[in-house]
C-alpha cells in the first residue's frame, strides 16, 4: 500500500466477476483490460487524487475479491470506509442477491459508510435486452425501502428521541440541550 495520505476510504464490494476491478481500472488508468478473466485475490489498493470544487481529495480505493472464499477478508477492507460501491451485474440476478448481503452487513457494522449501488455490464444489453436479469425498478424500490428502513432504525436507536416519546411524557425541567441534541443527528 502506498504511503499517500487518503481523505476518503472507498471499498468496492460485490459478487465475483461483476466487474469491480474493471471499473477501478477504467477510472484510474482509463483502460479496459482485455484477455482472460483474472479474479482478485484478497484485495488491491489504489489511490487517486481528484479535484472537487478547487479542493484536492484523495480517494483510497480498496478493490476486494468477490469470491465468497475471501468474504472474511473483505470485512477487513470495509472497516472505516466512508463509501462502499456495491456492484451487481445486470445480466446476473444472483449478483443482486449478493448486493443485499453486503448492504445488510455494512448497515450493521459500518453505520457511517455511505452505500452506492452500481449496475455493471450494461453494454451486454445493447444487442439483446432479454439478457437483463436485474430490473432497474426493482433496484430503485429496494434502495428506497432501505432508505425508509434507515429512518425507522435511527428512530429506534436514537436515545434522546426515545426519551421524548416515553409514555410517561417528557420532563420539561430537564436540560434543554438533551432535546436540542436530536436536531443534530
Ligand atoms: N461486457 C462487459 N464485460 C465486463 C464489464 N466489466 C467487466 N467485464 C468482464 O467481466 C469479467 C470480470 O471482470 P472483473 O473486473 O475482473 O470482475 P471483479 O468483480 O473484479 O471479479 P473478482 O475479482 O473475482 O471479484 C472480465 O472478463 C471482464 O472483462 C463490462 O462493463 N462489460
Amino acid at each position: 500500500m502506498s504511503g499517500q495520505r487518503v481523505d476518503v476510504k472507498v471499498v468496492m464490494l460485490g459478487k465475483e466477476f461483476v466487474g469491480k476491478t474493471s471499473l477501478v481500472e477504467r477510472y484510474v488508468h482509463h483502460r479496459f483490460l482485455l484477455g482472460p478473466y483474472q479474479n482478485t485475490i484478497g484485495a488491491a489498493f489504489v489511490a487517486k487524487a481528484i479535484n472537487v470544487e478547487g479542493r484536492v481529495v484523495t480517494l483510497g480505493i480498496w478493490d476486494t475479491a468477490g469470491s465468497e472464499r475471501y468474504e472474511a477478508m473483505s470485512r477487513i477492507y470495509y472497516r472505516g470506509a466512508k463509501a462502499a460501491i456495491v456492484c451487481y451485474d445486470v445480466t446476473d440476478s444472483s449478483s443482486f442477491q449478493r448486493v443485499k448481503f453486503w448492504v445488510k452487513e455494512l448497515q450493521s457494522c459500518e453505520q457511517h459508510c455511505r452505500i452506492y449501488l452500481c449496475g455493471t455490464k450494461l453494454d451486454l444489453l445493447e444487442n439483446d435486452r432479454s439478457k437483463r436479469q436485474v430490473d432497474f425498478h426493482d433496484v430503485r424500490d429496494y434502495a428506497e425501502d432501505e432508505l425508509f428502513q434507515n429512518v425507522a432504525e435511527d428512530y429506534v436507536h436514537f436515545t434522546p428521541f426515545q426519551v421524548m416519546t416515553e409514555e410517561n411524557g417528557v420532563d420539561l425541567s430537564q436540560k434543554k440541550e438533551t432535546y436540542f441534541s436530536c436536531c443534530h443527528h
